[in-house]
């Protein structure tokens, strides 16, 4: 584990603790297992790629560690509206959002926020590592969960992955190597996310996701995430097969984040 992904699961599960004390695991499963209307998370993507598009789960983020404050002015509804808009051909198939506050500047409330301003299908952006967080993503209404391979271990993920599935949730599982991928490989999930940050340097490079995308089987979609910012690297990642994308602060710095999410994939 990197030192930040170590710090951050440290302040996760302390946050997990005190969130315990104010509603147990079993209200929470219960608060859960009601929310029964989830929106399709993958067959959002997998629309906009029939449909000979990229498939684009557009982030909401205000803040991140390796680069700081990304966007001041920050409305995540109107956010959401301008992904779900873009220019009117070209917009987001899903929604990503940052819920973590301590090194994001997140908040749930963002979430359920921009999920009610739209019908796109929503990924909870944040470090899961207790199945408490599960049952409190879709507790706030979220379509996805996203499981980062190198803050966890096989049993964790089959655990997590299976209690989303059961509530109707979709995974996005995250990796950055091909050790990590033959593990994200053992789950049921088809979305597997490919981080192109190097999160012990924080430097990105697309050429991560070109590496592991021939030992990927068909039937899995992957996700390139992080520094995707070029129209020459989505052409390279499209040319190769890649065509599912997760992006934030690209589209985090422009005054109109759905007009340049048309202008990134147009
Ligand atoms: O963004 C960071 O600095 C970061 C640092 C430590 C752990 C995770 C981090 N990012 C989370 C993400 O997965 C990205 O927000 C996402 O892939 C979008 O990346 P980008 O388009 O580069 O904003």
């Amino acid at each position: 584990m990197s030192d930040i992904l170590e710090k951050i699961v440290a302040v996760k599960r302390e946050e997990v603790a005190s969130a315990r004390k104010k509603t147990s695991l079993e209200a929470m499963r219960q608060d859960a297992e009601s929310r029964v209307l989830t929106r399709d998370f993958v067959g959002a993507l997998r629309a906009k790629i029939a449909a000979g598009q990229a498939a684009v789960i557009a982030e909401i983020k205000k803040a991140s560690p390796s680069k700081g404050v990304l966007r001041a002015d920050f409305i995540p509804a109107d956010i959401a509206q301008s992904y779900a808009e873009g220019d009117g051909t070209v917009s987001a198939a899903c929604l990503s959002v940052l819920t973590d506050r301590q090194f994001f500047q997140g908040g749930i409330d963002y979430l359920k926020q921009a999920r009610a301003s739209c019908e796109l299908p929503v990924l909870r952006k944040d470090f899961v590592v207790d199945a408490y967080q599960v049952y409190e993503s879709r507790a706030i209404g979220a379509d996805a969960i996203l499981l980062i391979a190198a803050c966890l271990d096989d049993g964790q993920m089959r655990e997590f992955e299976s209690i989303a599935m059961g509530l109707g949730m979709a995974v996005l599982v995250e990796v950055h190597d091909s050790g990590e991928l033959e593990r994200a490989l053992k789950l049921r999930t088809p979305l597997i996310g490919v981080n192109n940050r190097n999160l012990r340097t924080f430097q990105v490079s697309v050429q991560t996701t070109l590496d592991l995308l021939p030992g990927l089987p068909e039937s899995r979609l992957l996700v390139t995430e992080s520094g995707i910012t070029l129209r020459e690297d989505v052409a390279r990642l499209r040319a190769a097969g890649v065509h599912a994308f997760l992006v934030g602060e690209a589209f985090m710095r422009a005054d109109e984040p759905g007009e340049a999410l048309a202008a990134l994939f147009r």
